[in-house]
This record gives structure tokens, C-alpha cells and sequence, in this order.
């Protein structure tokens, strides 16, 4: 009488979209996983977690997170996993070829919102604890759980949560594991050391809140959108290089052991490069490719408010757009150095254009990167059960993406972090069709048991 990952994900957790029917489900999901942990045995708490005020002043309720507790023996480690419950925004119409909220097996992979991002890891840790429970043998080691229903919305109150819970519902927990990222390949598994921080920036360029007609204003005014294209021009040269003055100071230098873990690694970047179905990537070789993935900063270009962006031929001068890019940070980068840098960058393009405009930079999100060291006993662990269950070394890789919650959980709570990937490479996370491989789900279930069990042997 477990719950399914087909039960799991037909309920719509989007947390993206503000609205209060799939807030309505938010909660139903919470409600759903804290009775599933009620029934593994655990003691669960849901932690009322008030309200989100949005831009435009409405406000929704936050789901609860959950806290659940599963044994408290003195002479055991305690393991802590997080994970969350909310998924990305999915839409039929959109690209995908089945139904997002209905979990539907083709050729050994399961197709859903939610199957490997993150609602199949957080079943499969379940799962691997119910299975101590079926056999009727005591866990070896306590079991903390943290899950969240906010995380694709950037975490929305967490880091208050934990900075609170520091002293109480942390201070016993020895060990962190998090799932929610990826291995590098389609059937060797992972373990994940890092990943890269993210500092989100808006810049507007104003001249007037209405638009313009072109043919009545054009030639006589500083055209916004010609100062943000400039601007946004300004940040990154064509192979790649960030143009912000003293952005790559503090990027860690690079020793030759560092370059030989990533010759370690098996990659093989012709299908890496058409499953992407991308022509050229900026780099010729796996080490470039992964060193730039994981070890060196990005800056990208998202978008622009207020540009005109419909189909058609509409002859408007934008009176004010915002420009959207972040810059993705690596060890030992400074969020608020990157901050100074980038606005002083911003500033001088701007003055060199004589515009009558006003420009406004801001940085909207600052979220440091992470790194953790790969000795620490769970590692070591999570080595030994990979060969167990996989019969082979795992990759050890580093995430390009940001998992704010590991840098939290390191810095706040001050407990070695491990991230444990269950997924294949080509899983879509956020993408239309996203999938979890029937064998990932299960062999990762069983990762995670042999987890426990080395675990306690290593503490
Ligand atoms: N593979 C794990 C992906 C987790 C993820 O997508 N995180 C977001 C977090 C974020 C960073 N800036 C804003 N949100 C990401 O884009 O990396
Ligand atoms: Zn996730
Ligand atoms: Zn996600």
C-alpha cells in the first residue's frame, strides 16, 4: 500500500507558476509524502512556512516542509536527505508526446513531470528504507529527511528554515545526501562533488514608460533597446570569454591533478554533441568541455522585458526594456565582488554612449557556488555501495547548474554534503518529455539501501 512514482506525479506540484490552483496541489503533495513517512514509522513535522508576496502584490500560501525523523540510536551516524516535491511547468500542447501528470512506461523509460526531478529519487530513498522495513531488519543507520515543495521557485524561505533548525532538527545529523541532478552518461552512475553559483542580473534602460512609433520618433532619441544591445554586447565575446573586467581573478588556479580527474572521466562528446543536437560546441576536447562546465565561470544572455517579441512587423521603439543574464560562479568567486565588477562594467559601457537614458543594474540573486571534499566518509561510502550494486567506479563529476540548498546545508549547518545522481544524462530535467529509466529507478533504489549499509560500516 506504498505509493507509486505514477501516483506521485500525477499530482501537478508546479511551483513555477503562481496560482492558486496549483498551490491547491502543492500542499496535496506534501500532505500525501508526510503521511507516506508517517507510515514508514518516521516522526514527521510540517513546518508552516507562511506566505510568498509576489511583485504584484498578491500573496500565496507556502507548502510546508517536511521534517521526519526515523530512529535516534546514540550509536548509529544519522544520515539527512533532501529532497523536493514541486516540478517545473509542463504543458501537453507543448512538445511533449504524452500526458506530463501521467507516468507512462516506453521502452523501459518512465515519461512524467516530476519522474527524475525529483520526485523518482525521493521514492527511490523511501523505497530503499521500506525495504528494511519488508524484511523486518533494523535500519543501520538513523534517518533525517528534509523535503521541500519551493525548490524550482528558488528555495522560497528555506534558508530561514534551516538557519532555525540549525541547533534542533540538525544538530544530530552527521551526513547530508541530495538527488537531484544528473549523471554525465547514459549508464554510468555518479557521484557528484560541486556545483557552479549563480548571481542573476537586470539591467534597465529607461527612456519613457509608453513605446514609441518609429517613423514619429525615429533618428531623434536614444533608443533604449539600442543601448541594452550594446550593453548586453558588451559582456562576452564570441568564444566564450566574460568581458567583465577582473571577473576571473579569483577563479581557483588549475593544477595538473585537477586535469587528470578529468581525463578520468568517460565522456564520449560526439554523442554528448547529438543528443544535444548541437553542430559545434565552443570547445574541440572533453577536458576543455568539462573545465568549462564546471571549473571556469559563464555569463548567458536570457531575455528582454518589454522588447517586441510576437510574430509580425510592429514598428515600435520599446520607451523601456530590461535586460536579463547571470553569470554562473565557480570556487573561489565572490558574489557581491562579481556584483561591483559587473555594475562598474555596466556603468562605463553605458557613460561611453552619451545616452540621455537612465539605467538601473541590479543583482537579483546571488547564490555562492559549492565544493566539498571528496574524502569525507560518505563518499568513500557511496563508492563502495556504486561498485556493489553497479560493478563499477562511479564518475565523480561536478554539477554546472546550482543546487543552492548544498552551500546552505555547508555553510549553516556545517555537515559534510554528498550528491548522489540517480538519473541518466539525457533525462530532460526541465524539458519537455523529462523521464526516469525504469533501471535507474530501481537500481537506484537499491544504490541507496547498499548506501545505509556501508554507511554504517564506515561511521
Ligand atoms: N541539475 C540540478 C539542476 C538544479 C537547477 O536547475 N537549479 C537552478 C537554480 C537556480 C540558479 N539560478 C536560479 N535558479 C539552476 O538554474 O541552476
Ligand atoms: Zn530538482
Ligand atoms: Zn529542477
Amino acid at each position: 500500500d506504498f505509493p507509486t512514482l505514477k501516483e506521485w506525479v500525477a499530482i501537478e506540484s508546479d511551483s513555477v507558476q503562481p496560482v492558486p490552483r496549483f498551490r491547491q496541489e502543492l500542499f496535496r503533495m506534501m500532505a500525501v509524502a508526510a503521511d507516506t513517512l508517517q507510515r514508514l514509522g518516521a516522526h514527521v513535522t510540517s513546518v508552516d512556512m507562511g506566505s510568498q508576496q509576489l511583485p504584484d502584490g498578491q500573496s500565496l500560501p507556502i507548502p510546508p516542509v517536511i521534517l521526519a525523523e526515523l530512529g535516534n540510536d546514540p550509536t548509529k551516524g544519522t544520515v539527512c536527505f533532501y529532497g523536493h516535491l514541486d516540478v517545473q511547468p509542463a504543458d501537453q500542447g507543448n512538445g511533449w508526446l504524452t500526458d506530463p501528470y501521467v507516468l507512462t512506461e516506453v521502452d523501459g523509460k518512465l515519461y512524467g513531470r516530476g519522474a527524475t526531478d525529483n520526485k523518482g529519487p525521493v521514492l527511490a530513498w523511501i523505497n530503499a528504507v521500506s525495504a528494511f522495513r519488508a524484511l523486518e531488519q533494523d535500519l543501520p543507520v538513523n534517518i533525517k529527511f528534509i523535503i521541500e515543495g519551493m525548490e524550482e521557485a528558488g528555495s522560497v524561505a528555506l534558508e530561514e528554515l534551516v538557519e532555525k533548525e540549525k541547533n534542533r532538527f540538525f544538530s544530530g545529523v552527521d551526513y547530508i545526501v541530495i538527488s537531484d541532478n544528473l549523471w554525465i552518461s547514459q549508464r554510468k552512475p555518479a557521484i557528484t562533488y560541486g556545483t557552479r553559483g549563480n548571481s542573476y542580473f537586470m539591467v534597465e534602460v529607461k527612456c519613457r514608460d509608453q513605446d514609441f512609433h518609429s517613423g514619429t520618433f525615429g533618428g531623434i532619441l536614444h533608443e533604449p533597446m539600442a543601448d541594452l544591445v550594446a550593453l548586453l554586447g558588451s559582456l562576452v565575446d564570441s568564444s566564450g570569454h566574460i568581458l567583465v573586467p577582473g571577473i576571473y581573478d579569483e577563479v581557483a588556479p588549475l593544477t595538473e591533478e585537477e586535469i587528470n580527474t578529468y581525463k578520468a572521466i568517460h565522456l564520449d562528446l560526439e554523442e554528448y554533441r547529438n543528443s544535444s543536437r548541437v553542430e559545434k560546441f565552443l570547445f574541440d576536447t572533453k577536458e576543455e568541455i568539462l573545465m568549462h562546465l564546471w571549473r571556469y565561470p559563464s555569463l548567458s544572455i536570457h531575455g528582454i522585458e518589454g522588447a517586441f517579441d510576437e510574430p509580425g512587423a510592429k514598428t515600435v521603439i520599446p520607451g523601456q526594456v530590461i535586460g536579463k543574464f547571470s553569470i554562473r560562479l565557480v570556487p573561489h568567486m565572490n558574489v557581491s565582488v562579481v556584483e561591483k565588477q559587473v555594475t562598474r562594467h555596466l556603468e562605463d559601457v553605458f557613460s561611453k554612449r552619451n545616452s540621455s537614458n537612465k539605467m538601473v543594474v541590479s543583482m537579483t540573486l546571488g547564490l555562492h557556488p559549492w565544493i566539498a571534499n571528496i574524502n569525507d566518509t560518505q563518499y568513500l561510502a557511496a563508492k563502495r555501495a556504486i561498485r556493489t550494486v553497479f560493478g563499477t567506479e562511479p564518475d565523480m563529476i561536478r554539477d554546472g547548474s546550482t543546487i543552492p540548498i548544498a552551500k546552505m546545508f555547508q555553510e549553516i549547518v556545517h555537515k559534510s554534503v554528498v550528491l548522489i545522481p540517480l538519473g541518466a544524462v539525457d533525462d530532460g530535467e526541465h524539458s519537455q518529455n523529462e523521464k526516469i529509466n525504469r533501471w535507474n529507478y530501481i537500481e537506484g533504489t537499491k544504490l541507496f539501501a547498499a548506501f545505509f549499509l556501508e554507511m554504517a560500516q564506515l561511521h
